[in-house]
């Protein structure tokens, strides 16, 4: 067992993950939908989905400064970009997956402080694994790498694909929404293409 770990996060105080109740919940909602959470195949059920959603949302238990710790001065001070990096979240209305991928840029600090390329790979994993919206997933990022990096500037540009809108509801499967983050000089319209046209090219 690891020990409970208890944050501030940007809507409050985060709890620590309580197993149990997760169990509880889950044998609860079994119950709801007309099954027999005694029958065989379920009997494990309730453990299983509280360890998955342990997972699924460790992010709220971690905070970006706890990743984008090794940084270096390597004196860079164009952008670094890194593209294509997965990302499996869980909506928040509906607690059903979103994803797709992320592609993350900034324009470091004129110290030219920089990070670990993984290290930005773990930043958007960190604001994954929480309840979200994927505008507020997208910003989330952003506002990070310009608050720990000092950056200069920063890009986050998010396509994915929800589960609400694909397995009920309007039920649109393929439909995906793309959402944006620029801050700082990576505002310049110049800039600002340029990151964009390294993003599209394939
Ligand atoms: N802006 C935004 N909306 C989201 C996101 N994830 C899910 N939604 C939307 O949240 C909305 C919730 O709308 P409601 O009308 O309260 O819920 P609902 O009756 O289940 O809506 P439908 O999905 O239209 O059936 C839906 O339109 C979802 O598509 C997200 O990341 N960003
Ligand atoms: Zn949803």
């Amino acid at each position: 067992m690891t020990d409970p770990v208890t944050l501030t996060g940007d809507e409050g105080t985060i709890g620590e993950f309580d197993e149990k109740r997760a169990q509880a919940a889950v044998r609860e909602l079994l119950i709801a939908v007309g099954e027999d959470p005694d029958r065989e195949g379920l009997l494990e059920t309730p453990a299983r989905v509280a360890r998955a959603y342990r997972e699924i949302l460790a992010g709220l238990r971690q905070e970006p400064e706890d990743v984008l710790t090794t940084t270096f001065d390597l004196g860079h001070d164009e952008m670094v970009l890194v593209k294509d990096i997965e990302i499996v979240s869980l909506c928040e209305h509906h607690l059903l997956p979103f994803h797709g991928v992320a592609h993350v840029g900034y324009i470091p600090a004129e110290s030219g402080k920089i990070t670990g390329l993984s290290k930005l790979a773990r930043l958007v994993e960190v604001y994954a694994r929480r309840p979200q919206v994927q505008e507020r997933l997208t910003t989330q990022i952003a506002d990070s790498l310009m608050r720990i990096l000092e950056a200069r500037g920063a890009i986050v540009v998010i396509e994915a694909e929800h589960m609400c809108m694909s397995v009920r509801g309007i039920r649109k499967p393929g439909a995906k929404t793309t959402t944006s983050a620029v801050r700082g000089q990576l505002r310049d319209p110049a800039t600002r293409s340029e990151a964009m046209s390294l993003i599209i090219a394939r």
